[in-house]
Formats: C-alpha cells, sequence, structure tokens
C-alpha cells in the first residue's frame, strides 16, 4: 500500500477500542510486564515493537484472555473493551474470543477443509441458519482475507496444502468469520515470504477500515509500513507508545532511540 493509498482513507477515529491501566503480567516467581497502561484506538493498526522477551506477546495475550491458559500466569490491573473489564469473573471468554480474534505466528489451519476451516466458528457460534448463510458468510469471509480468487474452485481442498501466504490469509478469514471488532496478530509474517508479506500487510490496511488491528512485529519496517500507533517496550515496560511516524522519527526516550536506530535489539 502506498502512502498516497494511505491518503484516501477517512482520517482515522480516535476513540479508545481498548483500555489498559496498571497491566501486570506473572508467571510464577517471574514478573514479565509492569504495570503497562495503553489506550488502543479504534479502527487503527497498533503495532508493538521491541526486544526479544520484553513483553509484546504477553501483553498482546492478555486481550483476549490467552495467558488464562498458560498455567501460572497471573494478570493483574485493569483492560477494558468498550469500557467493560474483561477480566471480569462473570464474563464469557468464548464470546470474548469471538470478539476479539487472533492470528498466530505459524499459519495454523485445522486438518479440514478449506471451507470448514472458515466455517467452523460461525458453526459453533449458531451464526447462521441455513447452508446458503453459511455459504455467504464463508464467501464474504474469504473475500475479505483477499483468498477468495485463488480458492473459489476447490473448497473442498484441504487447507493445509495451501501455500504459507495462504494458509496465513485462510486464518485470517476465519477470524474475521465470527464478525470480531478487534484483530491480534502476533508475528503474522515471521514465516513468510516477502511477497506473501506484502499481501498481508496491504489486507492488514484494508481490513483496518472495519476492524481494530493489533500487531506484534519484529520488523521495524514492518511496523512503520502497516501501523498508525506505535508502542515500544523494554524489559516489561511499556516505553513509550504514540503515532507510529513520531516513534520512528522523534522518540523521546533513549531506549526507544536506541532501538529504533539498531543500537540493539
Ligand atoms: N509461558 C511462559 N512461562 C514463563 N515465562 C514466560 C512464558 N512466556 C513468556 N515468558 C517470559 O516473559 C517474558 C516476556 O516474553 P514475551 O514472549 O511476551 O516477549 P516478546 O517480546 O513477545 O518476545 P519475542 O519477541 O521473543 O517473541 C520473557 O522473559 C519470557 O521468557
Amino acid at each position: 500500500m502506498t502512502a498516497a493509498g494511505k491518503e484516501r482513507r477517512a482520517p482515522a477515529s480516535e476513540a479508545t477500542k481498548i483500555h489498559s491501566k496498571d497491566v501486570c503480567v506473572f508467571y510464577g516467581q517471574k514478573q514479565a510486564l509492569f504495570n503497562v497502561a495503553l489506550d488502543i484506538p479504534e479502527r487503527q493498526v497498533t503495532a508493538l515493537i521491541g526486544p526479544s522477551g520484553c513483553g509484546k506477546s504477553t501483553y498482546l495475550r492478555c486481550l483476549n484472555r490467552m495467558n488464562d491458559v498458560i498455567e501460572g500466569c497471573r494478570v493483574t490491573g485493569t483492560i477494558a473493551l468498550d469500557g467493560e473489564n474483561i477480566y471480569e469473573t462473570k464474563l464469557d471468554v468464548v464470546m470474548l474470543r469471538a470478539r476479539i480474534g487472533m492470528v498466530f505466528q505459524k499459519p495454523n489451519p485445522f486438518p479440514k477443509s478449506i471451507y470448514d476451516n472458515v466455517a467452523y466458528g460461525p458453526r459453533i457460534h449458531g451464526m447462521s441458519q441455513s447452508k446458503a448463510d453459511l455459504d455467504e458468510i464463508v464467501h464474504g469471509s474469504l473475500e475479505r482475507a483477499g483468498l477468495w480468487n485463488e480458492v473459489k474452485d476447490r473448497l473442498d481442498s484441504p487447507g493445509t496444502g495451501l501455500s504459507g501466504g495462504q494458509q496465513q490469509r485462510l486464518c485470517i478469514a476465519r477470524a474475521i468469520a465470527v464478525s470480531p471488532e478487534v484483530i491480534l496478530m502476533d508475528e503474522p509474517c515471521s514465516a513468510l515470504d516477502p511477497i506473501a508479506t506484502a499481501k498481508i500487510e496491504e489486507l492488514i490496511d484494508e481490513l483496518r477500515e472495519n476492524y481494530t488491528i493489533i500487531i506484534v512485529t519484529h520488523s521495524m519496517q514492518q511496523a512503520a509500513r502497516v501501523s498508525q500507533k506505535t508502542a515500544f517496550f523494554h524489559l516489561g515496560n511499556l516505553v513509550e507508545w504514540g503515532e507510529t511516524e513520531q516513534i520512528f522519527t522523534s522518540p523521546r526516550d533513549e531506549r526507544t532511540q536506541g532501538y529504533i536506530t539498531g543500537r540493539f535489539g
């Protein structure tokens, strides 16, 4: 996507979709995040960057309570989606994960057909009344993930038979199929070649019209290309966050400066 393409889009909303404050995460005795306070704006792409082990994935997993499934992991502080505390004990975590979908580092299609990969979520959430409804959801999701034309004649073939980049777009279609509001992406291009990466980046730029996206990336070039906001983490602390352009051109903290200029990382 060119800079000119970005300029054609409507001005980004600055409404907060996810508010987090005082977020601490512990793995047993070890503290991995320290009092993180970050507001994620609606329908923008927020990139989480920082050196290996700084806590980017840990923070990302807090947002749809994926840390709940890690034994010994404890999260404290506040995380609110549209003003509602997602750590509320009565909250339905399955519903939360339908609202906040996730795409992982390594494409992980189910060992099922392309159609069934996308239809899986809508089926378990009872989102369709008929086969025609489901067909429409599958078609629409593959279309929005930029994959329809490549797979429309082989919907019954296994998802695992696609190329890596296609598999990742299938996983994005699967996430979109349950109509999430937020999509979390944990280094979604790290297993892909440059051409497949470019396609996913273009897709991310299109998806932000409808979804709030948070992406963990090791590539500063990628963060600069796809995101409007960037948050820099270091040793479990959120050092600074703001407009991507500002973070990359005039960071306030010398640790951010050091990282973006390649002095450490
Ligand atoms: N399941 C776990 N059990 C124990 N410690 C963990 C676990 N997951 C992460 N950690 C620790 O928490 C800290 C933050 O890790 P995290 O994976 O969130 O960092 P990251 O910035 O995403 O790293 P990377 O860029 O290498 O993926 C690290 O010290 C890591 O060793």
